[in-house]
């Protein structure tokens, strides 16, 4: 018998698989929720390591957990044989789980997977599962590392300007850092090249942006990817407030200060603050973080810095008590509630794809100041095509100093900059919340999913045809 068949009522279930950090679990869980709102029953799906080694848990909703094969691993062992441990334990154990459920009366029909772990899409088509690929980071980007999959785009780059169809001419230094930086972190660009490996196979791939925000990229990637816009992944409250209950955000894995934080900010003054923060992987030099510390100062504005626990020890000695009056330093905030508050008016950021889209979606501007990744791709937006921000110049030794630090807050926050950055900041948080609303092109794109899921018309387009894009270089 088919799934659902004779039991018409039957809920269509996804199994939620994000790489298993802050960056991929955000986002992949808030579109979980969306999917949840509409019918569609959830089970989210994380390593055993991160429920082990975090605070993480889920009381909304139901967990399934498999294993990375890491705990056994050696300190110091290679990131290579992380990822091959995690395919070959990964795979075993989703298997498992998926007979789990199926044993339990809850068969699965779809696995919407992170395609940093490509080997889950083998085990949806090997178990006959739909499967929907998550993207977590741009559709600029994506569309880079896709040329660079398909050997359309020649790594090591070269030349000044780098021009590739629907994004504006990009510096090396714009491009995401494992192409442009060729040879840095080996393993991850192999895995940021692979999550296009096989992906003809899959039913659907999700990116999460918003159609108005990438409209060139996004136009240009269809002609040879049927990718679909379910950005931003914020929830309703922030945005077009239409499901009252929506407000919790991901899941953290380290634990925030919210009251010390929600208290400090309702003691300032609307749009007076500087947010600091560098998302959940960022590790500054000591000497980075001296400029930005003594930055902040010489700004003179009020500041909320993110400072993880493992970070702090860079701190310069008694900066915290002696900025005490013009700062707070935490550990770890509930950003969106921090972004949304009206005291915050610039965000100092590493531009990781969540904080960006946050930021956009808020209406906050941003500061950038890029580090490795896909931040120097989102940062170039950020000042170039969503006029949203600044991005920080380095000096000759690669660090943002302190002087450039407060003259790029004070250009976002005061002046004719800041006035045209503001303007835009209104424009982008209204077409943000207009992607998600009812009918928006966002909300169109889930419900679309969600229909054929519910009336068990898989494979939409499968197998996914995708034909060559065009030669680059
Ligand atoms: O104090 C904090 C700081 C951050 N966040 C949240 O943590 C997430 C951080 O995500 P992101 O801004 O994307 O940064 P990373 O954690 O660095 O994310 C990794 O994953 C992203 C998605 O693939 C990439 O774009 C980044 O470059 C990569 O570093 C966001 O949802 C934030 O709201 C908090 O809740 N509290």
């Amino acid at each position: 018998m088919e799934k659902g068949e004779g039991n018409p009522q039957k809920k269509a279930h996804c199994l939620i698989l994000p790489y298993p950090i802050q960056g991929h679990i955000n986002p992949m869980l808030q579109f979980a929720k969306r999917l949840l709102q509409k019918g569609i029953e959830i089970t989210l799906v994380v390593t055993q390591t991160l429920v082990t080694s975090t605070l993480f848990s889920s009381s909304t909703i139901p967990l399934e957990t498999i294993s990375d094969g890491w705990a056994d691993l050696p300190p110091g062992t290679g990131y290579d044989v992380h990822l091959a441990r995690f395919k070959e334990f990964g795979s075993r154990t989703l298997k498992e789980a998926l007979v789990r459920l199926t044993d339990s009366g809850r068969p699965v029909d779809c696995i919407v997977f992170d395609p940093f772990l490509p080997w889950c899409l083998d085990v949806a088509k090997e178990m006959g599962l739909a499967a929907a690929a998550f993207f977590t980071q741009s559709c600029a980007v994506d569309q880079i590392y896709y040329h660079v999959f398909k050997g359309e785009l020649k790594v090591p780059l070269s030349g000044e300007e780098i021009l590739i169809p629907g994004l504006p001419p990009l510096k090396p230094e714009d491009m995401p850092s494992f192409m442009y930086v060729h040879g840095s972190y080996p393993p991850l660009f192999e895995v940021v090249l692979n999550q296009f490996s096989g992906l003809e196979k899959a039913d659907w791939l999700f990116l999460n942006t918003f159609y108005q925000l990438e409209e060139e990229v996004i136009d240009n990637m269809a002609k040879f990817l049927p990718v679909k816009t379910i950005g931003p992944t914020v929830p309703s409250m922030y945005l077009d407030k239409r499901v009252p209950d929506d407000k919790e955000y991901g899941l953290n894995v380290y634990k925030p200060d919210t009251v010390a934080c929600m208290e400090w900010l309702n003691q300032q003054q609307p749009e007076t603050v500087v947010y600091v923060s560098f998302g959940s992987l960022a590790q500054l030099g000591e000497v980075q973080m001296e400029e930005l510390a003594w930055g902040l100062k010489l700004s003179n504005k009020q500041f909320l810095w993110v400072v993880r626990s493992s970070e702090e020890s860079k701190l310069p000695k008694d900066f915290a008590q002696e900025s005490s009056e013009k700062g707070l330093i935490v550990s770890w905030c509930p950003q969106l509630d921090v972004l949304a508050h009206e005291a915050v008016c610039c965000f100092v950021t590493h531009c990781g794809w969540n904080s960006t889209l946050e930021a956009l979606s808020l209406g906050v501007p941003m500061v950038a100041v890029p580090q490795w990744s896909d931040q120097g791709t989102n940062s170039k937006f950020v000042m170039d095509v969503w006029k949203m921000g600044i991005r920080a110049k380095t000096d000759d030794s690669g660090v943002v100093n302190r002087e450039t630090i407060a003259s790029c807050i004070r250009d976002v926050m005061e002046g004719e900059r800041g006035e045209e950055i503001k303007k835009n900041a209104i424009k982008w948080k209204e077409l943000a919340r207009e992607a998600v609303d009812e009918g928006g092109s966002s909300d169109k794109n889930i419900q679309d999913f969600v229909s054929s899921l519910s009336s068990n018309r898989f494979s939409p387009k499968h197998p996914i045809e995708i034909p060559n894009s065009q030669r680059i270089v």
